[in-house]
């Protein structure tokens, strides 16, 4: 038997943690607390935190082959920047849609960083619907815009053989699939690998393991769930003493331990007080499984 563990290794009192990313290089852990604009790099081995201040609500991180990181800011596709704290943008999107922001992003094997928008919301989960679109910053810093009537755009993915694409719209409360075309980007085909049940929830941020399974972070559910995208079945649930898990990625010594993100807004004081560690970020080992290193955007 796996004796899992959960820890929260770091109280960060997120209003809306997301998008963590594990950059092996620094062996540190990136994510955002989206409406704080705060992009943060925690070193696993030092503990200390690092923190940058952006000019809008902030959706994902992500690595960059050349150096830095690369953010969805508001409905800015741009470069940071880490020594310095500079900011370039690299294109924008909707400039005609005041409401709207990015949301989750992640890079794809071949290095285009994807990433969905939505309205901004008036409450955790209510938004005005139909808003989103989904769309790629390619290398060349031109974007392509896939679909549009997103109402959250969420989790994403990749299959191991790069011919799938994984996406969550979480108010479908569906994980969706399309076929995917690694040379083009291009994607086709949609359907759901599976829908979720009452007690889980909002399907929030997703990742991959190496056995091309998914974990998908429940919102409001305070758990991961483990899927077989092939079968639509769930094969496993973990749970978290925090009801607002948001997105999970893998990382540490061989991509072997997992690490959650998770809302502390929303929440009133009696759930707070109940779960004073909500807005920190979590880190499961003993699940028996791992992950697979982070691609980064090849622009
Ligand atoms: O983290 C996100 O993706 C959103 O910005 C959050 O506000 C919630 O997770 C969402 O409301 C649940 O789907
Ligand atoms: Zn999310």
């Amino acid at each position: 038997m796996s004796s899992i563990k959960i820890e929260c290794v770091l109280p960060e009192n997120c209003q809306c943690g997301e998008s963590p990313v594990w950059e092996e290089a620094s062996s540190s852990l990136l994510f955002v607390d989206i409406p704080a604009k705060k992009v943060c790099r925690w070193d696993a081995l030092s503990k200390q935190v690092q923190r940058m201040t952006v000019d809008a609500p902030v959706g994902s991180v992500a690595l960059r082959q050349s150096g830095g990181y690369v953010a969805t800011i508001g409905t800015k596709f741009c470069a940071l920047n880490w020594e310095d704290q500079s900011v370039v943008v690299l294109a924008a999107v909707e400039k005609d849609k005041k409401n709207n922001r990015f949301n989750d992003g992640k890079v794809d094997p071949a290095g285009r960083y994807f990433a969905g928008t939505m309205a901004e919301e008036t409450a955790p989960a209510v938004t005005e619907r139909h808003q989103g679109s989904l769309y790629a910053l390619f290398p060349d810093h031109h974007v392509e815009k896939y679909f549009d009537q997103v109402d959250i755009s969420n989790g994403l993915d990749w299959s191991l053989d790069h011919k799938i694409f994984y996406y969550i719209d979480s108010l479908s409360y569906s994980v969706d699939a399309f076929d995917y075309d690694l040379l083009t980007g291009r994607i086709s085909n949609r359907r759901s690998v599976y829908k979720l049940e009452k007690e889980e929830h909002i399907p929030d941020g997703m990742c991959i393991d190496t056995e091309g399974k998914l974990w998908v972070a429940c919102y409001n559910g305070g758990r991961v769930i483990r899927l077989d995208p092939e079968t639509g079945k769930r094969l496993q649930t973990v749970k978290l003493p925090v009801d607002k898990t948001t997105s999970c990625c893998f990382g540490g010594k061989d991509y072997s331990e997992m690490y959650v993100t998770c809302a502390r807004a929303g929440l009133d004081p009696e759930a707070l007080s109940r779960q004073p560690e909500a807005g920190g970020i979590f880190k499961i080992t003993g699940l028996g499984v791992k992950g697979i290193p982070p691609y980064a955007y090849a622009g």
